[in-house]
């Protein structure tokens, strides 16, 4: 349990004084304990005397009288609001009253709240609303309990209403202790993965916490959270909103809280939150969850910074100065502001801004219709595993294609989310674009860039197409996915691994250009972490890596295995499933590695390409294997393949022995493993190839 003083440093002066001396495990060891808080708790002595903000905030929309009966409503609401939270889980939504007087009230506690925490958490906190907002028509606060809880009554409808401001944002005045530019990119992974995974929580709990370790041996942990009744989006881009603000205020600083009326988010180096068996913590991985023991050690000092009044508690810290450490946390405080964009230049889009597009993607249903026909089959483009897609022209005159997802799979909802989130943020000249999105009249539509020229399979698979493949546009192909996924696995905001590639998957727009499409199965991937363990597997028998079928294990390496089958398939022009519906038991990976051996490279390339660039081909050969080797370490990383294909004169490493399943083998290990994973729904394709789907009943230690 966390214990007050944890969070006593960031709301009241009288428990910072009981701060314990323990030392907290994230200080570097040869430093005396005592030596590396002293200056800290100065400072958060410092800050904390020029006052804090309250954790109510009143506002200035109306009054009521006393004596009327809003008064009562609110009462009668807000004194029955902890039980009423109690007995549904920890979030509730109601309404009291009638006409002009009816109350809207909402209630969350955090997400490692016990019921009892909780229940004290909003009873105080509905007390103290009442005090402190005696005639105020709405009104909101974060609670002084710990963990906190947020209550907001309101005489308009709040459930559904996102509202991020005023803001209050503290943080621990111990400053970062490894380079920046390393530490950045691993917070701002582990942030935005949790950020996502929160908005993909249920109408009951948006809630995500994990920690990550760091190159110094820290451990970084954080926690976000929404009121469960926001839209997955609106819950993404409250959080978005209070990652940057952190980034703008922050920056530099080893700890923080960004608290919202709708959202909440903390992260530290020290285990701030609880995990027990069978709370949403536990089951976080990657970043794994904190033993439910874990004593929550407190900062090693704080201080507070209301966001929104930012500037007003700057004044009053100039106004106490006389302290030099004031002055120098004001001067680091405004110096924030401007660091942030500098020290995150990639960093293209706000989280304001991320708003504003995701507003702007939503098409009306009715405008779908138009531009297909409805769904008519003459508009058809082709079917995958979660429905049909169609071609269709915007009254603007642009072709757009439209995703329309079965309507009862659960598994298509989790697509739909995953698609759009990923999609929305992505923006590469080798990924297909997402035009915009519907959720009327229970449809899940996605309308993507149009990629005339349809997939990559359609002309591997048909020997008149596959005709228009000199070459140089098949190499131009492949250089183009590299760049696709390289900018999956390390360039974007956030660190994605498709799972799914696979030329149908890639898709090709008027030049020949290639396009990764398809993001349903993708995963978010902290930095720091090189493999994660999932239950779940998601792909396509022949692409998929073997020990990402056999164990779960999903890393960059996976898709880095996919793009080297792909480069085969492209090369010899047939598709991996070729070998065994022929009859011919051999699989693409062990013909060409069979080819390799003997020195007969050349035997594996399409005949169509006789009198090509041989040298190039044979590059392309050779870079292939190295990316379905079996030791999934030796396999390069898309940097190194992107460097690979660019330059002729890199020398290149000797691939080892190739793995692979066939289809037939995939089938007979989950039918046979006696894992109790149940069997696996499949999907199969006319190219033979099948879609998989399993849980595997796998050992997660
Ligand atoms: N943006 C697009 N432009 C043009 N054609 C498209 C577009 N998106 C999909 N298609 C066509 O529709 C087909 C089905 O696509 P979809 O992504 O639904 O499934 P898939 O990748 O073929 O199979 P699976 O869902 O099993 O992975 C594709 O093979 C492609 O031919």
């Amino acid at each position: 349990m966390i214990s007050t003083e944890d969070h006593s440093c960031f709301s009241s002066s009288t428990t910072v004084m009981k701060q314990p001396a323990t030392p907290m495990s994230v200080q570097p060891p040869s430093t005396p304990p005592f030596l590396l808080r002293l200056p800290s708790v100065l400072l958060c002595l410092h800050i904390l005397t020029f006052g804090l903000s309250d954790a109510q905030h009143c506002y200035d929309i109306g009054n009521f009288t006393a004596a009327g009966n809003y008064a009562k409503n609110r009462e009668l609401v807000l004194s029955s609001l902890a039980s009423d939270m109690a007995s549904n889980g920890g979030f509730y939504s109601g309404k009291v009253g009638k006409g002009s007087d009816v109350v809207y009230v909402l209630g969350f506690c955090r997400g490692d709240s016990s019921n009892d925490t909780c229940f004290k958490c909003i009873s105080s906190a509905a007390e103290d609303l009442m005090i402190k907002c005696p005639t105020q028509k709405a009104a909101f606060s974060w609670g002084t309990g710990n963990p906190p809880c947020i209550i907001r009554y309101s005489n308009v409808p709040i459930y559904g209403v996102k509202q991020t401001s005023p803001a209050q944002m503290l943080y621990n005045t111990g400053h970062v202790q490894m380079d920046q530019d390393e530490f950045d990119p691993i917070w701002r992974n582990l942030t935005e993965e949790l950020a996502v995974r929160a908005s993909m929580g249920t109408s009951k709990l948006k809630f995500a916490a994990g920690r990550t370790s760091l190159p110094n041996f820290q451990t970084m942990f954080a926690l976000l959270q929404c009121s469960p009744d926001l839209s997955s989006l609106d819950c993404q881009s409250c959080l978005w909103e209070c990652i940057d603000g952190y980034q703008q205020c922050c920056h530099g600083y080893q700890g923080g809280v960004v608290q919202k009326p709708s959202c909440i988010f903390r992260w530290d180096l020290y285990p701030f939150f609880v995990s027990k068996p069978g709370n949403p913590l536990s089951s976080l991985s990657p970043p794994t969850a904190v033993a439910e023991d874990d004593p929550p050690t407190p900062p090693p000092a704080n201080a507070q910074v209301t966001c929104g009044n930012i500037l007003k508690s700057l004044r009053i810290a100039v106004a106490v100065a006389g302290s030099a450490v004031l002055v120098v946390m004001v001067i680091v405080s405004a110096h924030c502001f401007i660091r942030r964009r500098r020290s995150n230049p990639w960093m293209v889009l706000s989280a304001k801004e991320e708003v504003e597009i995701a507003e702007n993607l939503k098409f009306k249903i009715s405008e779908i219709m138009d531009a297909i026909n409805f769904f008519s089959e003459a508009n058809k483009l082709g079917e995958g595993g979660f429905g049909k897609v169609y071609r269709g022209k915007l009254e603007n005159g642009k072709y757009i294609a439209v995703k329309r997802l079965e309507r009862c799979s659960n598994q298509g909802q989790q697509h739909f989310k995953n698609e759009v989130t990923l999609l929305v943020r992505l923006q590469h000249n080798n990924l297909i674009k997402l035009h915009g999105y519907c959720l009327e009249e229970g449809e899940r539509i996605l309308i993507l860039e149009f990629a005339p020229n349809a997939s990559l399979d359609g002309f591997i698979s048909d020997s008149i197409k596959r005709v228009f493949l000199s070459w140089e546009r098949r190499f131009s192909i492949i250089r183009g996915i590299a760049r696709g996924l390289l900018y999956l696995h390390e360039d974007s905001r956030l660190r994605i691994i498709h799972r799914d590639l696979k030329p149908s998957n890639a898709l090709l727009d008027d030049n020949m250009n290639p396009k990764i499409s398809d993001f349903g199965t993708a995963r978010l991937f902290v930095l720091d972490q090189s493999i994660e363990k999932t239950a779940h597997i998601e792909g396509t028998s022949g692409y998929m890596a073997p020990e990402y079928v056999k164990h779960g294990e999903i890393s960059v390496k996976t898709d880095v295995y996919s793009f080297g089958v792909v480069v085969l398939e492209i090369i010899s022009g047939k598709k991996s499933s070729y070998f065994s519906r022929s009859g011919n038991s051999e699989h693409l990976l062990g013909y060409a590695w069979k080819n390799w051996r003997k020195g007969t490279p050349f035997r594996l390339v399409d005949p169509m390409l006789n009198g090509s660039a041989t040298s190039e081909l044979l590059r392309c050969i050779h870079i292939a294997l190295l990316c379905v080797q079996e030791n999934v370490a030796r396999r390069p990383t898309m940097g190194s393949v992107v460097l690979m294909l660019g330059s002729q004169s890199t020398t290149l490493p000797m691939p080892t022995r190739p793995a692979y399943l066939t289809d037939a083998s995939v089938r007979g290990m989950w039918t046979s493993s006696g894992n109790g994973s149940p069997p696996p729904s499949t999907n199969e394709a006319q190219d033979g190839s099948t879609s998989y789907m399993i849980s595997l009943s796998i050992d997660r230690s």
